[in-house]
Formats: C-alpha cells, sequence, structure tokens
C-alpha cells in the first residue's frame, strides 16, 4: 500500500453545494471522500452505546438475536456473515428501515428492527446517528445530482423515490483475528462511515489500496453500485475492504440506498459529461438487478445463509443472483423483467454480497 490519505479530500457538509464541481471530479474519478459533519456527536454517542453493548455477556446479545428476523435485523455473532463466501470478522447489529411497500420478494426486508432488553439505551444512542446520517447523505445525493448536470431532486425523484431503504450495522472488529471484511463494492447507493480505529482499506483507480483511517469530525463516504449504475458509470462503486486490526474496531456503516420499490436506470447522458478516466471496460454480465429491492433480498440472503434457509424456505437464490421460487420448474421462464440482470461491469465478483 503506497498511496496516503492525501488522495482521499475531505468536503464540508455545512456547505456542500459550493462544492459541486469538485465533488463532481472526486466521485468520478475515485467514488471515496471524508465529509466533514457540522457535528460528530451522534456518532460518538452511538459508538459508546455500541461499545457497551458488545461487551454485555452472550445472554443479553441473544435477546435480540437476528435469527428470529425474517427481514435479516438484530445482533449477528462473530462467524455467521460472509463476504464472496469468506467470514467476516465482526459480530454487529444490522438496522434497516422498518416501513416500506414494494412488490415481490422484498417486501419481506421490511420489519422491526431487534434492540437489547437496556431500557431503550441503545436505540436511543443510534436514533439521533441514524437521523444525521440520512440527512448528510440526501444532502450528498442533491450535489452529485447537480455535479450531473441535473436539478438538485432529479437523482431523488428518479431513482431513489419516496422511501430510501437505508440500512445499518453497528459494528466490532476483534482484535488479531485477521482481515475483517473482503474485498467488495456496496450495492447500494451511498455508504457513509464512522470508526474509532483504521482498518478502511479503499482501492483507486489505479489498482493501489489506500488506508482510509477514521478523521475526528467526519464520515468516510464510498459509492455503491446503484449511483454507478444510474450514473451511467460516471460516478465510481468504490471497491473497499477492511483490514485486520491490532486493537477491537467499532464501525457504523450508514447505507443509503434507493426505495425497496425502485427500477434503477441511467438518468443522465454520460457522454456529455467531462470523463477524466478511461471508460468502463467492455460490459460483463453481473448479478446486479436493476430492481433495488430484489437486488438487496438477494445479497443479504447469500451474506446470511442460515436466517434465508430458516425463514424463506419457499425460496431459493439462483447462480446468476435472481431470487425464485423454490419449486419453480423452470425459473428462468418465470422471470419477472425487473429481476433481469443489468449490463453492468463492476469490481465485484458475482457473489459480492454486501448490502
Ligand atoms: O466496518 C467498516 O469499516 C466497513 C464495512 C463495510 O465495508 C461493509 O459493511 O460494507
Ligand atoms: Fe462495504
Amino acid at each position: 500500500m503506497t498511496a496516503t490519505t492525501a488522495a482521499v479530500p475531505i468536503f464540508p457538509l455545512a456547505n456542500l453545494e459550493q462544492h459541486v464541481d469538485a465533488l463532481r471530479k472526486t466521485c468520478h474519478e475515485t467514488g471515496l471522500f471524508y465529509l466533514r459533519l457540522d457535528d460528530a456527536g451522534a456518532c460518538e454517542r452511538c459508538a459508546a452505546a455500541a461499545r457497551e453493548f458488545f461487551d454485555s455477556d452472550d445472554a443479553t446479545k441473544a435477546i435480540c438475536s437476528y435469527e428470529a428476523s425474517p427481514a435479516f435485523r438484530g445482533y449477528m455473532r462473530l462467524g455467521v456473515e460472509n463476504t464472496a463466501g469468506v467470514i467476516d470478522a465482526r459480530e454487529q447489529i444490522e438496522l434497516g428501515r422498518e416501513d416500506g411497500i414494494c412488490d415481490g420478494v422484498a417486501q419481506r426486508l421490511v420489519g422491526a428492527n431487534r434492540w437489547p432488553d437496556n431500557d431503550g439505551k441503545l436505540r436511543g444512542a443510534c436514533e439521533p446517528w441514524l437521523a444525521a446520517m440520512s440527512a448528510a447523505a440526501a444532502r450528498v445525493t442533491r450535489a452529485l445530482s447537480l455535479g450531473l448536470g441535473l436539478e438538485a431532486s432529479t437523482l431523488d425523484d428518479r431513482v431513489l423515490g419516496q422511501a430510501p431503504h437505508w440500512q445499518a450495522k453497528l459494528a466490532s472488529y476483534p482484535p488479531d483475528v485477521g482481515p475483517g471484511v473482503g474485498a467488495h463494492s456496496d450495492s447500494g447507493w451511498l455508504t457513509l462511515l464512522w470508526a474509532d480505529q483504521p482498518g478502511l482499506e479503499a482501492q483507486l483507480r489505479t489498482g493501489e489500496w489506500v488506508a482510509v483511517p477514521p478523521r475526528d469530525g467526519a464520515v468516510a463516504v464510498n459509492l455503491g453500485e446503484m449511483l454507478q449504475l444510474a450514473s451511467g458509470g460516471y460516478y465510481r462503486a468504490t471497491p473497499h475492504r477492511v483490514g485486520p486490526s491490532q486493537q477491537r474496531r467499532v464501525s457504523l456503516p450508514f447505507f443509503w440506498n434507493p426505495s425497496l420499490s425502485a427500477i434503477v436506470d441511467v438518468v443522465c447522458d454520460p457522454s456529455a459529461l467531462p470523463w477524466t478516466r478511461d471508460r468502463p471496460p467492455a460490459e460483463t454480465r453481473h448479478s446486479l438487478l436493476r430492481a433495488y429491492g430484489a437486488n438487496a433480498f438477494k445479497s443479504l440472503a447469500r451474506s446470511h445463509p442460515l436466517v434465508f434457509a430458516r425463514h424463506h424456505p419457499d425460496l431459493c437464490v439462483l447462480e446468476d443472483g435472481t431470487v425464485a421460487a423454490r419449486d419453480e420448474g423452470d425459473a428462468a421462464a418465470q422471470r419477472p423483467d425487473d429481476q433481469i440482470y443489468c449490463q453492468f461491469s463492476s469490481f465485484s465478483s458475482p457473489t459480492t454480497p454486501h448490502v
């Protein structure tokens, strides 16, 4: 790893609209930046409550186990989640939006979050963080829309829709157990990450990996595959990973995603934009589904095979990422249009699962 964090600029949330052009260029070339928050106190208080939870005993954690949640929400102990088939070295609580209406399997992702029985302490510390991240992600989205030469609201109106299906994790990586999470790009829109220790690494266009350590008062932001798709490949979904850590590392990834009912399409003319890197290589088939909800369900099903098998025994995920009923004789013949692949070139392997 030779690149330094000088490759990763910082933009202030407070007056982001004054940085639209620099933000556009960064998101085109690397897809990674720090966002200076007006106040990072909500992140710090949430991390403190998360630390307290992770320090509690197994019985306390089991109360909010994800095993009881068809929507993949709740506490996951070390060793139950994987990225592209390799176990992630972290324990976590998985959270998500609790309402939303859509057709098909993605409706199964709508459900209640699961909290420990501690008088609402963890929940109370999380909610301000979730609200702050939602507001920040919405503001970044508006600036990115302007960067594509669109109205500020176009990406919201034409892609994200009425009920952006945010997801979030409170994660704890124990020390000395090897790499935390393997290389992947996130399958949603924008990821805002607060962490208390170094560990995050991102890949530049050159192939070089760069360390993205925490910065005071800021979160790291990386772009997801749905944003790359909607921008015609102009904005770059950022490959990243979590390296080994010598100390326990608590991180708070927040994923801002399209509505479960969104069908994602290209919303701009990428050839009218200033390209300062090579265009994506010849398009390859990739298991990104244009229907965001189906794509999100497929990702969670692959990352959490136990919950998938327990709560969704009527379904299977086919090799190509399509979710089908188990008893369909010819699943391929019965796929709805919105589950058809988009032609998309990406870093990801077909099994890269991340939300
Ligand atoms: O915990 C982190 O630092 C990042 C985790 C991550 O990349 C993910 O959950 O998608
Ligand atoms: Fe990620």
